[in-house]
């Protein structure tokens, strides 16, 4: 099918004004104004690409010149609330719809969407609310007046089963194109496999890569300013902590030396290196934070059980770099939608529960396209761990696909760890289903020493012997809370 313009024509304003009038940005990055062109030519649109590739401007500057509103769906609140408030900034009228937005805000939304011709540009909502009818008759009026610009849907993969976030909620966003035919549809995430795209694009409704209305851009995840580093180590030798004390005071010293010095900005603190380590449970997050602190690191917990207060204020310290808040221990997901452009590293503490979830997260890291180190401890106790817990996930989500590609993710993962014989890069592109992988200029463990890295994995791990005798006697069965 081809695809479908609306109506009422109209110019377009020039794109390159438009990115450096309302973003202020001098350049689309590439790509994003051909991904732009294809959503404003009326096309559905697929988009796969790194993190900190430039997603949300590709659907954010078509909203801003298109006529109507584009409903972006997210499942994130911190990204919907961050996103605002920049558009808002940035003088575009842009709001979000959810649990924490104040009720007189609610019901001026819902008026603005009664009109039938909405004010509001962009219009943040979650896969929950979409489900409701009161939100989807207003958008039946708004749709009814031609005001429905487009719908975007971002971190798309947790639509598919497949997917290792997958949410049932996104499952029902396949309503847009049953009852609004004609209105485009746009699909964002970084991480997706062939499989996982094919899914969120037949559950949408969207047709096959094929089709003539659909426009698919997929972009390399390769991020040539990641360090990944895999380091080793086992229960009855654990030097985690004592490991990365020893390296983040490295790098305070290297930044109190020349030529470091000389490059820092006047007033900068040697000790203001933004970085996140993700552990899995909540007890570690605290007590890793204050085994910091107690060391005179400035690192803070960052949890689901903490106040809101608690977590806004040490989210906002941490982005405005203040002294004492400079790492953030956190349980997973946390960072996602926070543009933070500096932060310099990213520590996996433990393995994480998938592959997507754990590049992700490394993702958070080098922003700004400067280097940026990510590590990942890895124990074979802790595969086991994290193992029980996504056995345990997956009885109780009771989803038979779900459960076996979470499975698969951490087996690829754990997997990825255990390689030593290739570089991370590639092992990371090859998960994605890429052919050509750019190559990799000592960004990696391997590249940089392979032998070493051999050495370090042949003495670091527990034996498998060992491993599978505690397993058998239920050593590994936790119930961390995340
Ligand atoms: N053309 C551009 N020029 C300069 N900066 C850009 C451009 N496009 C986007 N950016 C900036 O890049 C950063 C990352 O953008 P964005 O948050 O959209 O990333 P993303 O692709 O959604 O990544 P993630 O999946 O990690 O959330 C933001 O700071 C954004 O302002």
């Amino acid at each position: 099918m081809a695809p479908l313009r609306r109506s009422n024509s109209y110019i377009l304003p020039d794109l390159d004004f438009t990115l450096r009038r309302q973003f202020k940005k001098l350049n689309f990055r590439p790509q994003q104004r051909q991904i732009i062109q294809a959503a404003l030519d009326g096309n559905d649109v697929f988009v796969q690409a790194a993190t900190s590739f430039g997603k949300s401007l590709c659907y954010q500057l078509p909203a801003v010149v298109d006529q109507g509103i584009t409903i972006v769906i997210s499942p994130l609140l911190s990204l919907m609330m961050n996103q605002v408030e920049a558009l808002r900034a940035a003088d575009i009228n842009a709001s979000s719809l959810n649990s924490n937005t104040p009720g007189a805000e609610k019901d001026a939304i819902y008026k603005d969407l009664q009109t039938g011709h909405p004010r509001t540009r962009l219009l943040y909502v979650t896969p929950e609310l979409c489900a409701l009818d009161r939100f989807r008759d207003k958008l039946k009026i708004v749709y009814k007046q031609k005001e429905l610009a487009r719908i975007a849907v971002d971190e798309a993969h947790c639509i598919s089963e497949w997917g290792h976030d997958f949410r049932r909620d996104f499952k029902r966003l396949s309503w847009f194109r049953e009852t609004f035919p004609d209105v485009p549809i746009m699909c964002l995430t970084a991480t997706a496999n062939t499989e996982v795209r094919q899914d969120v694009l037949s559950t949408l409704g969207l047709g096959s890569d094929d089709s003539d209305r659909l426009k698919v851009f997929t972009m390399t995840a390769y991020r040539p300013n990641l360090h990944l580093e895999i380091r080793f180590t086992q229960d009855q030798d654990d030097q985690r902590l004592e490991d990365f004390i020893q390296w983040i005071r490295g790098v305070y010293a290297r930044r109190a030396s020349e030529p470091r010095k000389a490059e820092l900005a006047k007033g900068e603190r040697l000790d203001n290196v933004p970085g996140i380590i993700y552990t899995i449970s909540r007890d570690e997050c605290e007590s890793l934070a204050a085994a910091l602190r107690s060391e005179g690191i400035g690192a803070q917990p960052f949890h689901a059980k903490l106040s809101k207060e608690t977590k806004e204020q040490t989210l906002a310290k941490w982005v405005s770099n203040e002294p004492g808040y400079d790492i953030i221990v956190a349980t997973t997901a946390f960072g996602m939608g926070i543009d933070k452009l500096n932060v310099r590293f990213v520590v996996h503490w433990r393995l994480p529960k998938s592959f997507e979830g754990y590049y992700q997260e490394a993702g958070r890291a080098g922003r700004d396209g400067n280097a940026a180190y990510c590590f990942l401890y890895y124990s074979r106790e802790d595969r086991d761990r994290v193992s029980s817990l996504v056995i345990r996930d997956g009885q109780q989500s009771g989803n038979a696909n779900n459960f076996q590609a979470r499975a698969v993710s951490l087996q690829k993962l754990a997997s990825y760890c255990e390689t030593t014989s290739r570089c991370r890069h590639h092992m990371i592109c090859d998960y994605f289903g890429e052919r050509d992988v750019p190559a990799c200029d000592y960004a990696c463990d391997w590249h940089k020493d392979a032998a070493g890295l051999q050495r370090r994995w042949l003495r670091g791990l527990a034996s498998e012997d060992f491993v599978s005798t505690q397993r058998e006697e239920g050593m590994y069965n936790v119930d961390w809370d995340d």
